[in-house]
């Protein structure tokens, strides 16, 4: 440990000032305020009307719990939203673990406050972490809420989440109850100019009053919100539920079946219930609505992988049932994709993604709704058969329009890839993992017996071979006709696929290593010259970008008694004879070129990258520019010996490579 570990450090200010003053607790709703995004998913326009919902949702609990009946929602001028229901009233009465607040002081007031916890006062809520009310508060620049209990009418005011002033009570009533909150964003927190739009409002009451049955809800608006498509008041009612909702939406448009696929079905232990409205129109893009305790869930999430499976088993059973062997190619998507639905549950204790809702993650729902659903659309199918068999020819020319898609995309692909391997060169003995793959390799090897051995040694799933006879063509001293008529070359660029000179994309190589691999003699030092002086002038990138390398073969075997070594070189050679064989008479094979060794010779020391060592070739800085490599190239391998000679004899000594283990 350091002794500066307690000093700190004088240059940095900012790392001075964090001691216990820099660690905060945030009170109240503050939190809230701090960080909107955690409680409403944002500031922008969806998070604004998720506050509209949140106060609404509290309502719907009510009626859903069989409280209310009736639910009013008001958009006034200046962003102004009121939502009253006739439920029970928030209670009013003191709270006992906080002296002298009212339950409603204390619900308005603090995170986590609520009575959705437990399914004693609400059996299936969409409300349960007592969060929303206090969000909106917190993010409002005043709530007020009203409420009419055991014949009283109380009130208190809150403003950016603060009370102001006790709940005080303002009357009595005869026959009132309720609740009826009334708030104003805070611009501070959405912006001047964010404002609830009257069209979202009015379609978010009606779909919660399709949701429950037994409910009205009524929509005002202040006559200048108001225009051609949102009327100033209405009232919406759906003894029909969801397929009073489907009915509306399909608008009388051609369906597959003249009867959609509709009903409610409770769960059994009073766990809850589900109702849904299915239809699937001749034409249509889809359209998909999931709900779970009247919250929308536009992820959709448990819910419908119940009803996925519910569907697709049902389609399959009755194929069978009418001898449609095809059937059990149907998958989930082919009956849902195009179709028009809704599914609503009811469940105890549901569990969402996020406080936002969008989706359910309640692992019950998916088995509740699966069993529920699924003798229903058995019995749809099945108890009118000219309509269900209507119903699985339309589903089964989705299923074969898919696979045909399906065989097309494989004959396109196979054509591709035969095509591209056709116009590999010949000799190219390629690698079994595609294009691209990380880890592939192509190895350039002198000479066919090398190439022979190298095909044997060789990992299938990734390295390439690719021999080359005899000495390529110097690209320094030729001109580019000569280089572009060149064979060797031309099966070269076509193994590795990225682009001679302007055209050279690293991103196309077909390997993620290029190993030069020759004899560990003069000639093969002179190969891999020639093949370096290619890849520099004509593939600089794939330089530069670190592909190529430089394979070391061994030059010697050294043997004694049961111990046997490689060496690269004499000098490596003298260092094992000293240290590993400790002067010991060792017996030396050499190796004259590669093709000598045997394959698993070849794959031990050259090849495998668990043992085998590479040099990567780089380019010093100075050489950055394709210029400056040009020029350099020229002169080391181009027409004019005399510069080659001046080079050798100011840098001899210095050359050197990189050594790494690839
Ligand atoms: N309109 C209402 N009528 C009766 N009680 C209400 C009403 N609105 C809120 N409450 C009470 O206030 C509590 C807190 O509401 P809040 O919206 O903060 O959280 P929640 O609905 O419990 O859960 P969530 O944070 O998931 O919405 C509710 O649990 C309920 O007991």
């Amino acid at each position: 440990m350091s002794d500066d570990l307690f000093g700190g450090n004088a240059a940095s200010t900012a790392s001075n000032n964090y001691d216990a003053s820099s660690i905060e607790v945030l009170e109240g709703l503050e939190p809230v305020r701090r960080r909107p995004g955690m409680y409403i998913g944002g500031t922008d326009e969806r998070a604004l009307h998720h506050l509209a919902s949140e106060v609404l949702d509290n309502s719907m609990d009510e009626a859903v719990a069989g409280h209310a009946n009736r639910i009013e929602v008001y958009l006034g001028l200046d962003n102004i939203l009121t939502i009253s229901d006739n439920g029970r009233g928030i209670p009013v009465d003191p709270h006992p673990k906080f002296p002298g607040k009212s339950a409603l002081e204390v619900i308005l007031t603090t995170l986590h406050s609520g009575g959705k916890f437990t399914d004693k006062a609400y059996a299936t809520s969409g409300g349960l972490h007592g969060v929303g009310v206090s969000v909106v508060n917190a993010l409002s620049t005043y709530t007020e809420v009203e409420v009419a209990r055991n014949k009283e009418v109380f009130k208190q005011r809150f403003e950016r989440g603060h009370a102001i002033g006790n709940l005080e009570k303002i009357g009595s009533t005869a026959n009132r109850r309720g609740t009826s909150i009334t708030f104003q964003p805070d611009p501070e927190i959405f912006g001047a100019d964010a404002k609830f739009k009257a069209a979202r409002l009015f379609k978010l009451a009606r779909s919660k009053a399709y949701l429950y049955a037994g409910v009205e809800i009524r929509w005002k608006c202040d006559p200048r919100l108001s225009d051609e498509n949102i009327p100033q008041e209405a009232v919406f009612q759906f003894p029909g539920g969801l397929s009073d909702h489907l009915k509306e939406q399909l608008a009388g448009r051609e369906c597959a079946t003249a009867e959609f696929f509709s009903g409610m079905q409770d769960f059994p232990d009073s766990e809850g219930r589900v109702e849904w409205a299915i239809s699937w129109p001749l034409w249509s893009d889809g359209s998909y609505s999931w709900y779970c305790n009247t919250i929308p869930t536009p992820a959709g999430g448990t819910h419908e992988q119940g009803l996925r499976l519910a569907l697709t088993k049902a389609f399959r059973s009755f194929g069978e049932l009418v001898g449609n062997k095809k059937t059990n190619q149907i998958t989930a998507d082919d009956i849902f994709n195009g179709c028009e639905m809704m599914l609503s549950v009811f469940i105890r204790d549901p569990q969402f993604q996020s406080q936002t809702k969008d989706r359910l993650t309640s692992a019950n729902a998916t088995k509740l709704v699966e069993n529920a659903v699924r003798d229903h659309f058995d019995h749809f199918l099945s108890g009118n058969i000219e309509r269900g068999k209507a119903l699985l020819s339309f589903i089964m020319d989705k299923v074969d329009e898919r696979l045909k898609r399906k065989a097309e995309r494989e004959i396109k692909r196979k054509t591709a890839t035969s095509a591209r391997k056709l116009r590999l060169p010949g000799k190219l003995t390629d690698c079994s993992n595609g294009d691209g793959v990380e880890d592939t390799e192509l190895f350039i090897v002198e000479g066919d017996s090398a190439g022979g051995s190298a095909k044997q040694a060789r990992d299938r799933k990734t390295q390439a071979i690719l021999p080359i006879r005899g000495k390529i063509l110097n690209v320094a001293s030729a001109n580019s006709t000569k280089i572009n008529a060149n064979q060797e070359i031309a099966d070269l660029s076509l193994a590795l696929g990225c682009g001679l000179r302007k055209d050279c994309n690293p991103d196309n190589l077909r390997y993620s290593r290029i190993i030069i691999m020759t004899d560990a003699d003069v000639d093969g030092a002179h190969i891999a010259t020639l093949l370096m002086t290619f890849f520099f002038q004509e593939m600089g990138p794939i330089v530069k970008a670190g592909h190529l390398y430089l394979a070391r073969p061994p030059l010697y075997r050294l043997t004694s008694g049961s111990k046997s070594e490689y060496a690269i070189d004499d000098e490596h050679r003298a260092e094992l004879e000293a240290t590993v064989f400790k002067g010991k008479k060792v017996e030396v094979g050499r190796f004259k070129g590669l093709g000598e060794m045997n394959p698993s010779q070849l794959k031990e020391t050259t090849m495998d990258p668990a043992t085998r060592s590479l040099i990567r070739i780089t380019l010093p800085p100075q050489y950055e520019d394709q210029a400056a490599v040009r020029d350099l190239v020229d002169r080391l391998m181009g027409k004019k010996p005399e510069e080659r000679f001046a080079f050798i004899q100011q840098n001899a000594g210095l050359l050197d490579g990189e050594t790494i283990d690839a």
